[in-house]
């Protein structure tokens, strides 16, 4: 991928955005992406456009049942619309262009409930008003058709992965650590690629960290490096059956939420000092993606890391620790894709799927019974 200028006027607009707000609930990462065929040619802007704390409440009190939720859902879906918006005139101001010269906005939605086992994903949001503040055609919704087709609707990045990261002769593995973390497993060639949850990514630390400390996530790892693991609580937060099953597999808040966290707690018996449960959520979450890695990809020798558990140094240096002497944990930025960036520009790339009718899943990562075209469409 390199960044270039503007696409060739000769042929028709092939410029898309990405908009993707996930499971920490932290904003929207959005970009801006040029394509050549099916392929991210280049990325003419990147922006991130944080919640307010008050969206921010909102959207984590319907991730459980409550009082009045389908006018929660909908009023939270009208926000979530505005600063999809404004992410949107943000990456069009950054690169000189205009609604008119793009040809698709791919926009995840915020998930607040998810549980393909009951047959339904669902992400809220609003594309009918976002197709109107933008005046650019919207794709929605691209985890239902998979779920239809019996998947589990994510993880989703996989396809993508192995499209932008997947080399001809070295087995790659990337993992996203958002507030879950998933991997995606690309052996050397075009085929095969594999992926799945592996459980908590950053949520649980997040949660831990606002609740002691009121800040929204732990910066660097400080404050887990000051603590110890603990290894009684490591064991019991380990000894849950999600990181046991088999893939097709994928996970939520609806499972890893502060609940889950304090069941364990109060199982170990223990009043453990705050900064040593964060230290142990640090190596829950470094913890569980190496297990999952070396059960899975055991000669992988490269581990790209992206989301923003990157920019967490005690994680990646715990990561690198329970990799020693089989692989390699760098970001993908050595790739050429800040790690903030790369699930937008997935859903950029699920945009131009849907555009092209191409199929977005990956049958043996999501379990759905075939390929499919992931999305729907709000004309502007
Ligand atoms: N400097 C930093 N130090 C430590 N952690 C960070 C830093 N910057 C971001 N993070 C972590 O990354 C999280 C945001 O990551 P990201 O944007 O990938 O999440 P997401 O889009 O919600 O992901 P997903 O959909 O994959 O769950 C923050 O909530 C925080 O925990
Ligand atoms: C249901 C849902 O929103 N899942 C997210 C979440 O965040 C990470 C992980 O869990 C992954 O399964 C997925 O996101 C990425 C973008 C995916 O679909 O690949």
């Amino acid at each position: 991928m390199s960044s270039s200028s503007s696409p060739s006027s000769s042929r028709p607009p092939s410029l898309y955005i990405g908009l993707m707000s996930g499971t920490s609930l932290d904003g929207v990462d959005g970009v801006l992406a040029d394509f050549d065929g099916q392929a991210v040619s280049a990325t003419l802007a990147a922006a991130y456009v944080p919640f307010p704390d008050h969206l921010r409440a909102d959207l984590m009190a319907l991730q459980a049942a409550g009082p009045n939720e389908i006018e929660r859902e909908a009023m939270a879906a009208n926000a979530l619309a505005v600063h999809y918006a404004d992410c949107v005139a943000q990456l069009l101001l950054q690169s000189g262009k205009s609604a008119a010269d793009l040809r698709m906005v791919g926009v995840h939605g915020q998930t607040i409930r998810h549980r393909p086992e009951l047959g339904f994903t669902r992400q809220t949001n609003n594309p009918a008003l976002l197709a109107e503040l933008t005046g650019i055609d919207v794709v929605a919704d691209f985890r239902s058709r998979d779920v239809a087709a019996g998947g589990q609707g994510a993880p989703l990045v996989p396809a993508f992965h192995r499209a932008i990261f997947g080399d001809a002769s070295q087995s790659r593995v990337v993992v996203n650590i958002g507030g879950i973390a998933n991997v995606s497993i690309l052996p050397a060639g075009e085929e095969g690629a594999y992926g799945f949850d592996t459980g908590p990514g950053n949520a649980l630390m997040d949660g831990w960290i606002q609740l002691h400390l009121q800040r929204s996530y732990d910066a660097n790892g400080d404050w887990g490096a000051s603590g110890q693991v603990h290894a009684g609580l490591l064991a019991q937060l380990r000894d849950e059956a999600f990181f046991r099953a088999a893939p097709p597999k994928s996970s939520g808040r609806d499972l890893f939420h502060l609940d889950w966290l304090q069941a364990a707690l109060q199982r170990s018996g223990q009043t453990i000092p705050a900064p040593d449960v964060q230290a142990t959520l640090t190596m829950l979450t470094a913890s569980t993606i190496a297990d999952a890695i070396v059960a899975h990809a055991p000669d992988a020798g490269q581990v790209y890391v992206c989301g923003g558990g990157a920019e967490n140094a005690l994680l990646m240096r715990l990561l690198r620790q329970q990799l020693q002497g089989r692989a390699e944990v760098q970001s993908t930025a050595v790739l050429g894709v800040a790690p903030q960036r790369v699930e937008a520009l997935a859903f950029a790339w699920l945009a131009r799927r849907f555009d092209l009718r191409l199929p977005g899943n990956l049958p043996a990562v999501t379990g759905a019974r075939g390929l499919r075209v992931l999305g729907a469409l709000y004309p502007a």
